[in-house]
């Protein structure tokens, strides 16, 4: 049998495979998550005119000095209108927020400042108001280009795009947006102990859990799902299944299962003598039987079945191809530095084990989830982290420091 490869040096084997993908354009409205494939600089200024901060008055902030001051008010200027009057000494205008400064304003008084405090919707404009403080130049007006100017940077290629960062697209005009293309990734779950969600578990069976998972897995890492299915341990059908998978073009092949030396464990055997295992077996628990190599030019990764193992493997080697894939950072996801508030024990494999961490007095503190064992999903249930074990070290005391990944956060 190999040795086991590390984790950093399998990890580095498997990311040499890919590269980023091409762009598309998306609608603005399909674009949450999707990570921009170019820079964006401002094709306009913003504010695209000076404004009024406030509702009230635009003034001549010299005619308001020194308070109290009337001035004539000579017309009203709602918000999505052009005003159409000038203003010369001693005059005013009715101004709503947002609505364009009239030429000879330069700053707005509230209305709070004023002597009629309230608008009455029933009335138009007053004919004169006396501002109760005075206002100095630029006083509650967004000058034109006060936020952004034309030609600025403002997100640059790379950015997983966010709620604001649509809003800030949309108040350019833009109606699509270059993105990088959704990894397509053909999911194959292996196993005769497998029945899918909904059907009756006959004795010695099992749901499969695995499928939806890393099916949900792939989306929340901005991949999209483009094949799935479930095969029985037998070359013959994982074979049909493979080609089948692969009439859907995927840019990556998962399979679940069948990659231990389990006398029925196919998987592995099929990559091998149809395509290329470039990888078996790491230094990693759980996780430890993993594959990788390709079928038909088309990068595989064999992920063990054993739910907890499927899902850690998923988090150390998948997420950072998926981001390769999408030109985000390989590697970069949320951590923190925990305390331990138990001794923790490994093999010597670097162990990715499933943890409960919280806040308390001042600092992050670490404790594991519920039983550990590779196949009882309720520990990552339990559990917002994965905690790192190094290789080769045997027991972490408690008080000792520790890395631990955020399970809970969007990863990007
Ligand atoms: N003699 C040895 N036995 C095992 C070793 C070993 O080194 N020597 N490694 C163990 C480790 S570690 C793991 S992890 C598992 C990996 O096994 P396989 O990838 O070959 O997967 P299977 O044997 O087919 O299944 C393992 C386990 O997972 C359950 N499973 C499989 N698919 C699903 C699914 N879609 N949903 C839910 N659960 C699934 C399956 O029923 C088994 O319980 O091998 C160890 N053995
Ligand atoms: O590595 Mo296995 O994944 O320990 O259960
Ligand atoms: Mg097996």
């Amino acid at each position: 049998m190999p040795e086991l490869t590390s984790v950093k040096d399998a990890l580095g084997q498997l990311l040499s495979a890919f590269n980023r993908l091409p762009a598309e354009n998306v609608s603005l409205a399909r674009a949450l998550g999707r990570v921009l494939a170019e820079g964006v600089s401002a094709p306009l200024d913003l504010p695209p005119f000076t404004n009024s901060g406030m509702d009230g008055y635009a003034v001549r902030a010299a005619d308001t000095h020194p308070a109290p001051q009337t001035l004539t008010v000579i017309g009203d200027i709602p918000a999505g209108l052009t005003p159409e009057l000038k203003l010369y000494p001693g005059q005013a205008a009715r101004i709503m927020t947002g609505a364009m400064l009239p030429e000879g304003a330069d700053a707005v008084i509230p209305i709070e400042y004023t002597d009629q405090p309230v608008f009455d919707p029933n009335q138009a404009f007053p004919h004169s108001i006396t501002a109760r403080q005075s206002v100095q130049p630029g006083d509650f007006i967004r000058p034109l280009g006060q936020d952004i100017r034309t030609g600025q940077a403002v997100l640059p290629a790379g950015r997983r795009l966010r709620a604001q960062d649509l809003g800030l697209l949309a108040s350019f005009g833009f109606t699509t947006l270059k993105v990088v293309r959704r990894p397509r990734v053909a999911l194959l779950s292996t196993g005769d102990e497998l029945v899918e969600p909904g059907l009756p578990l006959p004795p010695g069976k099992i749901h499969n859990s695995n499928s939806v998972m890393l099916g949900a897995l792939v989306r929340q890492f901005g991949g999209k799902v483009c094949f799935q299915s479930t095969v029985p341990d037998q070359p013959q059908a994982i074979r049909e299944m493979f080609a089948r998978a692969l009439e859907q073009s995927p840019d990556l092949l998962i399979t679940s299962a069948g990659v231990s030396v389990g006398a029925f464990d196919y998987v592995r055997d099929c990559i091998e003598t149809d395509g290329q295992l470039t990888l078996w077996r790491v230094n990693m628990r759980p996780g430890k039987p993993l594959a990788f190599g390709s079928y038909q030019q088309i990068p595989v990764i064999g992920l063990p079945g054993n739910p907890v193992s499927a899902f850690a493997t998923f988090q150390v080697f998948v997420v950072p191809v998926l981001h390769t894939l999408l030109g985000l950072p390989a590697e970069s996801r949320p951590q923190v530095t925990v305390t331990l508030s138990e001794t923790i024990e490994s093999d010597g494999r670097e162990t990715y084990a499933r943890a409960l961490v919280t806040w308390q007095d001042g600092a992050w503190h670490a404790r594991l989830a519920e039983h550990q064992g590779s196949g009882n999903l309720l520990s990552l249930v339990r559990a917002n982290a994965l905690l790192i074990v190094p290789s080769g070290v045997k027991s972490l005391p408690a008080q000792a420091q520790a890395t631990a990944w955020w399970l809970n956060a969007d990863l990007s």
